[in-house]
């Protein structure tokens, strides 16, 4: 201690009389009054000079010269109104942080900032130039542990300043901060050597020698600002640069150090510091230190973790500033991480509450504690971006001030997302507990005892468990020592479990308007639902800032996303896999390209086709496929098809929360892993026939699977293409009505062939022309030998209730006896020509009769049978009238007897079943929340 005391003595006896405060460098016609005011001053202003000059470390006697200096420059001209510290609106105050004058042009740009704001006064806070505030701590660390090398790092420190006070300044400017740089440099010198002496550095004198980089860099942003200023306005006008002081903030925020590293402002004593350092040195820009502060004892201290931000606020609220502006390099606070979820928005304002809450969870907010000083005046904060001066930024203030334009914002409920990693769940359960006081304390006692931190606490009212969460490092420790604690009650049985749940994440929503709007929960645990997420507990205080959840890690970024869309203006994006790009697959890959911006601009739908694969290759993509290129690029960067890969790729994104697999095919194989998909969440879109038209145990699964999930399965186009036949059915239904018997022409194929087999045509020549429009199946046999209208009638008659077999509908095929074990399609229909003959007769006999061929089936609910057969119609009915490859059903009901409810229309072809299937995935995404 005696070398300490020995090497301060020095410091404090140094002959260099400290230079003009660098505000007041350029006055130098001043500098003899200067002296004599100097001296005179602390006489007249006594408790400010003694405050200072009392339990200073040397560096600090010159700095409360330097304020003499600017005193007896500055206030020689003014009046006493001046002196006094204006407030109420005048003053906006700014904060920018280390990045933003980490270098020479960096400080330019906040120079060219503030003088750009054209409010009447201004408070600036500064860091340390980047990096400078880690440089000092490791100049203490070197000294105290007595390293020499502390000498060089000083160096370094020295020389990053000088080069950067260079680039920015020249002349008397310059001088008389490098002046100052140096007497700084050799004080701190002194002081490191007296820790170096003593192998220790107590709190004060760490918190002395840190502060300098923020000194540095006050100093050099208000000669900039002079410099700027005045070769803007170089007549001594009101504009002039010398209006620009600098303040070390040591002079007037005062503060109390807590027992938990943190400080609370003494606001009072601060005022007080202010209004007399206003008093000597009244300007209309002020630059002041961020981070540093004394105690009431006038020791030098720090404002800890997010000191500047801190330093702004306690400043915006001791100015009554009209904003402060944290200036950083994001664009603002976001409603998301934007790493997780790409289309988080910036939020144009927060409530101070939710601000709080946002930040609780590690987004890119102020620090809660920093809020607080100018929540008291109700100032609002702005957080911009100095590297995107364009972006406006986020507003912090209270929901009243908000203007109108901005009220946008506040309309939605939920502002925030969040989300915390590496937790875990623990679960004390058993009877014992109820109605049992001291429970929980003896709980989280024994939490406390091992000190681990509780992140979010639920208990059900009946009192038999208590669940909470704790960092998964923390669970072990945490699961012995209640195991340990509850021995006995565990032991007696009155406890039945400590249980742990490793691997959890919590994703909490924030916005304070919850508090006043019903469903906002319910729509949050329905967006979780429908991504299929599972909840594992729930937590909300009833301020109701907050509602928490915890979930799987590995859930966590799906249901980030999944609450995001669904809350957030967003898109209801859906990932896609299409199998099958044959004719109806290509055909909806084209209309899904032509559609997809209307989609995302009107209805706020995204549908991103992540994958396509056919029956020997693959294509697949992060982010989805350019639909306008995908023909190319499956031939450039195709690979070979792999169904499950191609599922997991599909499915296995993490940004888009809800995947569909659309079956183009009409195979029976793809059709079988329905069931599987729709248990692992993923929605089925299909117009294949094969799954409703199988086994009746499978399709019965399917079905109930669907209705107990929250999985969906859409086949509109398996009945009619897109003719609305399974939605009509399905209304009958659901409204009460009873089905009595479903008869139509289900077949486009058939249908246009007996439409224009008349006139002497060949039947094989109309077959061939239904398959060159696209109508038939891909082989026509399914159409010609009734089993393609087998299975719509079956596909009818399940979703009627009756429980029927494919093989229990009695169906009359048109194939020709001989050509039915033909190899292909290919083969059948150069044979076909052949057997002409068979149906043209029963054409003519039809004709003679004065009727029509027609292909019809009938589901016969009441007798719970089906039939597919060709019938004999009259000119004059109905199913006589029909053109191209229309279908005709009649639903005879209930309500429908005397007059069928009948739905006609082309039931086949590309362009129409397509769309069947394109609005069946529309149906899904207003199912996931995209709007009407
Ligand atoms: N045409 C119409 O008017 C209507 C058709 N439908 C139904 O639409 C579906 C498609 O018909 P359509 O487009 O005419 O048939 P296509 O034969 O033109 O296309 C079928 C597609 O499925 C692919 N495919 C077949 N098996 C597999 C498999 N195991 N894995 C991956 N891909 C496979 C084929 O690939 P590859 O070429 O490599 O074999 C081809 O791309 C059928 O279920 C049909 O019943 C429904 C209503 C109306
Ligand atoms: N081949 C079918 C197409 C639709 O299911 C038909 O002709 O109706
Ligand atoms: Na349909």
């Amino acid at each position: 201690m005696a070398s300490l005391s020995a090497a301060i003595s020095r410091s404090s006896s140094s002959p260099c009389f400290p230079p003009p405060n660098p505000n007041t460098a350029s006055l130098s016609h001043h500098r003899n009054i200067f002296h004599s005011q100097c001296r005179a001053f602390p006489l007249s202003r006594p408790s400010l000079f003694l405050r200072k000059g009392l339990t200073l470390p040397p560096g600090r006697e010159s700095q409360s010269t330097r304020i003499c200096a600017s005193v007896a420059d500055v206030s020689l001209n003014l009046s006493v109104e001046e002196k006094q510290l204006p407030k109420g609106d005048t003053w906006s105050v700014h904060k920018f942080g280390g990045t933003c004058v980490g270098t020479s042009q960096r400080i330019k740009n906040v120079a060219d900032i503030i003088i750009k704001d054209d409010s009447e006064r201004k408070l600036v806070v500064v860091s340390a130039m980047s990096k400078v505030t880690d440089m000092m701590y490791d100049l203490i660390n070197k000294a105290q542990s007595r390293d020499e090398n502390y000498v060089a790092a000083l160096d370094v420190v020295l020389e990053k300043h000088s080069q950067t006070a260079h680039d920015l300044l020249d002349g008397d400017h310059l001088a008389s901060f490098l002046s100052q740089l140096h007497q700084d440099i050799n004080n701190l010198k002194a002081m490191l050597r007296a820790i170096y002496i003593a192998g220790h550095a107590t709190e004060s004198f760490t918190d002395f020698v840190v502060g300098h980089g923020e000194l540095w860099s006050a100093q050099m942003l208000s000669l900039v600002i002079r410099k700027l200023v005045t070769s803007c306005f170089p007549s001594g006008t009101e504009q002039n640069g010398v209006d620009c002081k600098w303040m070390d903030t040591r002079e007037v925020l005062i503060v109390n150090p807590t027992s938990s590293n943190q400080v609370d402002p003494d606001y009072s004593l601060s005022q007080q510091g202010l209004e007399k350092w206003y008093s000597l040195n009244p300007a209309k820009v002020i630059i002041a230190t961020g981070f540093i502060a004394s105690t009431p004892q006038n020791i030098p201290t720090t404002l800890k973790r997010d000191g500047s931000d801190f330093s702004a606020a306690i400043m915006g609220a001791l100015f009554r500033a009209r904003q402060v502006t944290i200036w950083t390099d994001v664009d603002g606070v976001f409603s998301a991480d934007p790493r997780k979820v790409s289309e988080a928005v910036i939020l144009k304002t927060l409530s101070y509450q939710e601000a709080w809450e946002m930040s609780y969870f590690g987004a890119n907010v102020l620090h809660p504690r920093t809020i607080i000083p100018v929540m008291r005046y109700g100032i609002p904060i702005i957080i911009r971006n100095i590297f995107n001066l364009s972006a406006p930024g986020t507003k912090i203030c209270h929901p009243s001030v908000i203007e109108d334009e901005d009220k946008q914002d506040l309309q939605n409920f939920v502002k925030g997302f969040a989300t915390i990693d590496n937790l875990a769940l623990v679960n004390v359960e058993g009877t014992g507990m109820a109605g049992v006081p001291g429970t929980a304390s003896a709980i989280f006692g024994a939490v406390k005892d091992v000190g681990a931190n509780v992140i979010m606490i639920s208990q059900a009212s009946s009192e038999h468990s208590v669940c909470f969460a704790v960092p998964e490092k923390e669970v072990k420790a945490v699961a012995e020592a209640l195991q340990s604690r509850f021995r006995q009650a565990l032991d007696a049985g009155r406890l039945s479990q400590v249980a742990v749940v490793p691997n959890c994440s919590i994703l909490a929503a924030v916005g304070q308007k919850m508090a006043s709007t019903p469903g906002v929960s319910a729509t949050l645990f329905n967006a979780l639902a429908k991504a299929s997420i599972n909840v594992r507990a729930i937590a909300q205080g009833c301020s109701e800032y907050n509602i928490t959840v915890v979930i799987k890690r590995e859930d966590c970024i799906k249901a980030l996303r999944a609450v995001h869309s669904r809350f957030y203006l967003s898109r209801t994006t859906i990932a896609m896999g299409i199998i099958g790009p044959g004719l109806i697959g290509s055909t909806l890959l084209d209309q899904l390209r032509d559609q997809a911006s209307v989609l995302k601009e009107e209805f706020n739908i995204d549908l991103r086709v992540m994958g396509i694969i056919s029956s020997k290759s693959m294509l697949l993509s992060e982010s989805g496929i350019d639909l306008a290129r995908w023909r190319e690029l499956r031939d450039e960067k195709g690979e070979v098809a792999n169904l499950d890969k191609f599922v997991h790729h599909v499915h296995g994104n993490h940004f888009i929360p809800n995947t569909a697999i659309v079956d183009c095919t009409s195979d029976s194989i793809i059709a079988g892993h329905y069931n599987d998909w729709l248990r692992k969440g993923i929605h089925v879109v299909t117009p294949n026939k094969k799954a409703n038209s199988g086994p009746l145990d499978q399709y019965l699964s399917l079905r109930a699977l669907q209705r107990q999930s929250y999985t969906h399965y859409f086949y509109e186009a398996t009945v009619g293409a897109g003719l609305p036949i399974i939605s009509t059915l399905r209304g009958l239904l659901e409204t009460g009505d009873r089905i009595l018997q479903i008869e139509g022409i289900f077949s486009g194929t058939l249908s246009y062939i007996f439409n224009n087999f008349k006139d002497g045509r060949a039947f094989s020549e109309v077959v061939a022309e239904a398959k060159e429009a696209g109508y038939t199946e891909p082989d026509p046999r399914d159409d010609l030998s009734g089993t393609d209208v087998a299975r719509k009638v079956i596909i009818l008659a399940r979703e009627s209730g009756l429980k029927l077999e494919l093989s229990d509908i009695p169906v009359e095929s048109l194939v020709p006896e001989p050509l039915r074990d033909c190899a292909s399609a290919q083969e059948f229909m150069q044979q076909l020509p052949k057997f002409d003959q068979l149906l043209s007769k029963k054409q003519e006999e039809a004709e003679n009769a004065g009727e029509v061929l027609r292909y019809v089936g009938v589901v016969d609910v009441t007798n719970k049978k089906g039939t597919v057969e060709l019938r004999r119609y009259k000119k004059d009915h109905p199913f006589a009238h029909l053109s191209g490859s229309d279908n005709i059903i009649a639903f005879t009901t209930r309500r429908y007897q005397n007059q069928p409810l009948i739905v006609r229309g082309p039931g086949a072809g590309a362009q129409v079943t397509a769309g069947g299937i394109f609005s069946d995935i529309l149906r899904l995404a207003s199912y996931l929340g995209a709007p009407s």
